[in-house]
């Protein structure tokens, strides 16, 4: 029998696709079974740094304002991973500032042999290319670690080892099917995720261009507002919809959305997106294998309470916040990430078939160390 590898401690570090902030976590883990968690960080974007970043949106490298925003990016990284000098390695997903996997490839933007140097350590990085370069959507990469979680939380008795759908909601929503019955996350029938639609960008993007805030805050605005259910239905109608997964989006693909709702008021407009979060997690949930019995919530749209409401409402499951299984669903995605690394540094696939549509398993990652030897 395979005895396994040593566990590490990994920093895994996550700026999203909502350009809010730099997320860090401390994660022990072997590359498959997850040891335990620690400690959590997070660093906001300034207001000036946002607008750099935000200014790169759809950008590919080398062209206007992306290197700054590269900067911007690592340098973010490095103040926030200075904090945790116990992590023996560090997995840096870098910031997404444009996503075509059957185009142009996917971008994702900071330095992380720069950042190894920062840090002297070990940092991970460039997780998507390879599967991109692969025939792969490049994205979701957080199934693989989901089906972790998943194993851990039965493993602490706080779920039953059977099949359960985690929902991340960020700026782009994506949704993972698990079966934690499986030997190994790339285990024929282990997993099935995708991405679901547009999540918190455009809700937020709403707020800026007509409320100059960066959120609704507490699902304020879209809980005194009504759907527009002939928008959504309309908006469902997308092709993106009837696509069978695999399937990934970029932050800014669904360009109609602020053009459908610009005839209605502040309140129905965020009330309507809201709509649209769930109609799009309800489509998703038809292609999943089984329809799971709960939909495990994290990213930032758990805390909008209008969201958690209108999922509820829509969706044929129970809908939790994955806190109710012990989870910080504030936390999951940069913990990903530095479980990914550890997997990297193992030689153990990133992706595959079940989660990204690449033909094969993917070992994705690059590995860059502070003395300049690099894979
Ligand atoms: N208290 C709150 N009230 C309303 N919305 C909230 C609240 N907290 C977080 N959000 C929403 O969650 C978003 C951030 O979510 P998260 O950090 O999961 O996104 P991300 O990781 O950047 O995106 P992705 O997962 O797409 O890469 C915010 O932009 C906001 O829209
Ligand atoms: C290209 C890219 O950065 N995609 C992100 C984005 O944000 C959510 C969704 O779209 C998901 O596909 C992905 O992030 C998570 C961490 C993932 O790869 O699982």
């Amino acid at each position: 029998m395979d005895k396994g590898k040593a566990m590490i401690r990994a920093l895994g570090m996550m700026s999203g696709t909502s350009l809010d902030g730099v997320d860090a976590a401390l994660i022990e883990t072997d590359g498959v079974r997850i040891g335990g968690f620690g400690r959590s960080a997070y660093r906001a974007y300034s207001g000036n740094e946002a607008a750099v970043l935000h200014a790169a949106r759809g950008r590919w490298p080398g062209e206007p304002g992306v290197a700054e925003a590269a900067e911007i990016t690592r340098a973010g990284h490095a103040d926030l991973a200075k904090a945790f000098p116990e992590a023996e390695v560090v997995g840096f997903h870098g910031q997404t500032f444009a996503h075509e996997p059957r185009g142009r490839g996917t971008h994702q933007a900071g330095d992380g042999a720069h950042l190894a140097r920062d840090l002297d350590r070990p940092v991970v990085w460039d997780f998507r290319s390879e599967d991109v370069r692969q025939g792969g959507e490049g994205a979701p990469l957080a199934p693989f670690f989901h089906w972790a979680c998943a194993d851990w939380a039965a493993g602490q008795r706080l779920l039953p080892r059977a099949p359960v759908a985690f929902l991340n909601l960020g700026g782009v929503g994506n949704v993972s099917w698990v079966d934690p019955t499986a030997e190994a996350p790339e285990a024929e029938g282990a997993c099935l995720a995708f991405d679901t639609g547009p999540a918190n960008a455009p809700l937020d993007d709403l707020m800026r261009t007509r409320r100059d805030v960066a959120r609704d805050e507490g699902g304020a605005l879209a809980r005194q507002g009504h759907a527009d259910a002939g928008v959504v239905e309309q908006f469902l109608q997308h092709r993106f919809f009837e696509r069978k997964p695999p399937k990934s989006l970029d932050r800014d693909e669904f360009s109609d959305l602020p053009r459908m709702v610009a005839g209605l008021s502040d309140a129905d407009a965020a009330a309507t997106l809201v709509a649209v979060i769930a109609g799009s997690v309800a489509a998703g949930i038809r292609w999943l294998p089984a329809p799971p019995e709960t939909v495990l919530v994290c990213g930032g749209g758990r805390s909008n309470p209008a969201i958690m409401e209108a999922l509820t409402a829509t969706l044929p499951c129970e809908v939790q916040p994955v806190e109710a299984v012990g989870l910080d669903g504030d936390m999951l995605e940069a913990q990903a990430f530095g479980w990914l690394a550890v997997r990297v540094l193992n030689g153990l696939p990133t992706s595959g078939p079940s989660t990204t549509g690449a033909p094969g398993p993917v070992c994705g990652g690059r590995i860059s160390h502070p003395r300049g030897l690099s894979r």
